[in-house]
């Protein structure tokens, strides 16, 4: 699903590289936790495999494609195929919960009768049933977190990335938006999250890798935040 092969990645203008020679795969319906401290190369990582960015070295497999070998073109039709979900939420603020689900079908191009189907069985999934009608203000930081991770999963992605999705929740918001995380990767999507959160990486026992200054220094099946 997906492939790194000896990748490395330094930014214009930087001598460091933010990733050195990374070598890894993750296979279908995996969960794989991203750790290690601030900037130790989580983002890079994730936007790597966005083709947000191009690898300087090595090269990098997503769902079939090596991405320094796909045309500009052929970009949307990669990042369709992956959910993503941030820390800072990204709703579209002045639509509703329905409006801000249905809006990345639309411009999909998708039937209206198909979103008029899918859109509150994907709210019904992540537990907003009945709060269709309000504005993302009008919700709670963890509920504001479940409609952007609904309207990311609305397309079905094969893969879903959550850079540190409860980066802004309290603990006990973050563990419903967790089991939220649990039941979509149970439904088949491959899911990459990049995190501080040593708690849950600690309940959820994935797997986990972890990056030092660029370089991958462990890579634990059903791991824990650290190193004892
Ligand atoms: N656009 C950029 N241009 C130049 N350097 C960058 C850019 N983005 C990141 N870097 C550098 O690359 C390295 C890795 O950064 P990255 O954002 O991937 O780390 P991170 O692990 O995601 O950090 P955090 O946990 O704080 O989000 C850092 O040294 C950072 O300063």
């Amino acid at each position: 699903m997906i492939t790194f092969e000896d990748v490395s990645k330094i930014y214009p203008g930087q001598s460091k590289p933010a990733l050195r020679h990374i070598n890894l795969q993750v296979d279908k319906g995996e969960f794989v936790f991203l750790v290690g401290t601030s900037g130790s190369g989580k983002s890079t990582f994730l936007r790597l495999i966005l083709r947000e960015y191009r690898a300087s070295s090595g090269r990098i497999f997503v769902l079939g494609k090596e991405l320094g070998r796909l045309h500009q073109w052929k970009v949307p039709a990669l990042r369709r195929q992956i959910g993503t979900v941030f820390q800072d939420f990204r709703l579209l603020p002045g639509k509703t919960v329905h409006e801000n689900v249905a809006f990345g079908l639309q411009v999909l191009g998708r039937p209206s009768a198909e979103i008029k189907r899918t859109v509150p069985e994907i709210i019904d999934l992540v537990g907003l049933s009945g709060k269709e009608d309000r504005q993302p203000e009008e919700l709670s930081g963890g509920e504001q977190q479940r409609v952007a991770i609904a309207r990311a999963i609305a397309n079905r992605p094969k893969i879903l990335i959550a850079d540190e999705p409860t980066g802004n929740l309290d603990p006990q918001t973050s563990v419903g938006i967790m089991k939220l995380l649990d039941r979509i990767n149970k439904r088949d999507t491959t899911v990459i999250m990049a995190t501080h959160d040593q708690t849950i990486v600690d309940q959820m026992r994935k797997r986990v890798i972890e990056l030092d200054q660029g370089n991958l220094v462990r890579d634990q099946v059903r791991g824990v935040y650290g190193t004892a």
